[in-house]
């Protein structure tokens, strides 16, 4: 069973922009997907209608065969959302930012103590679980976003621009959670910026770009259909060389990428 199947979907705003114009895509169980594509480009629409964020115009989605549009429950049990901005409640603890975000997917007390003790030791936290979230650093926050997506078990996680300003350090450390979380079984969608980044985790990437996805594959089979040598070549070749010079393609950090 396919594990997100999107179907020829189509948004439009009630401002009339048309974020996305007749998209599909299907990511295989166990996969790491990359979705790569210029601000603008329709990446965020598409997760939020993936998520129950956003209804689509037209088309369809299905999340390991439940339809993620007109009958949402079963699909967004099956999905956990890291969303690029910190939203959590900084007045709940640690482990009430958790046990709220299971008791919202149904689970049991039990389920969500035993769960809870699992994620904050999977992601190191568990010395600051009766915390208040407003105390932790950034790379902490970020770690709890990461264990609140994967508290109810989904089987697909959705990671949006997830070392979006971030320095290298933690995104090395973020980048080894979530092979991790691969390895174990989780299907993986990832949006990001870096290239580096989805070269360094991604089985298989999509180009979108206005709404449309305009090539799909590997890093090696992208920079083959663009006819050059590496996936920066590609993305150049997509977005134009103007988007490297206004240092989006860069790191926080200040590294370039040519
Ligand atoms: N709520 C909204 N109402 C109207 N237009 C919107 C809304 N959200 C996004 N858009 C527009 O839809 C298009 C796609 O935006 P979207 O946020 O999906 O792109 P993105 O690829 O995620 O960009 P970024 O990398 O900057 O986050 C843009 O033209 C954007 O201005």
């Amino acid at each position: 069973m396919t594990a997100l199947q999107v179907s020829d979907l189509t948004k439009r705003y009630p401002t009339g922009t048309e974020a996305l114009r007749g998209v599909s895509l299907e990511i295989q169980p166990g996969e790491f997907f990359g979705l790569l594509g210029p601000n603008g480009a329709g990446k965020s629409t598409l997760i939020h209608c993936a998520t129950g964020l956003a209804r689509p115009t037209s088309g369809s989605i299905r999340i390991f065969g439940h339809d993620a549009v007109d009958h949402y429950e079963q699909a967004r049990i099956a999905v956990g959302l890291a969303p690029q901005d910190l939203n959590i409640d900084w007045f709940l603890t640690l482990e009430e930012t958790l046990d709220y975000h299971g008791g919202y997917f149904g689970m049991r007390r039990k389920e969500r103590k035993e769960r809870i003790a699992e994620l904050l030791d999977a992601f190191s936290l568990t010395a600051k679980r009766n915390d208040r979230t407003r105390t932790l650093s950034g790379g902490m926050k970020r770690r709890l976003i990461l264990a609140r997506a994967l508290m109810h078990r989904p089987k697909l996680l959705i990671l949006d621009e997830p070392t979006a300003g971030v320095d290298v350090e933690l995104r090395l450390e973020l980048w080894h959670y979530v092979q991790r979380i691969n390895q174990e079984g989780t299907t993986i969608l990832l949006t990001t910026h870096y290239l580096e980044e989805a070269e360094q985790l991604c089985d298989r990437m999509a180009f979108i770009n206005d709404g449309r996805i305009v090539a799909e594959g590997t890093s090696d089979a992208l920079a083959a259909q663009y006819g050059v040598a590496s996936l920066e070549d590609a993305y150049l070749e997509l977005v134009g060389r103007k988007e490297l010079s206004r240092g989006i393609l860069a790191g926080d950090s200040g590294e370039a990428t040519s």
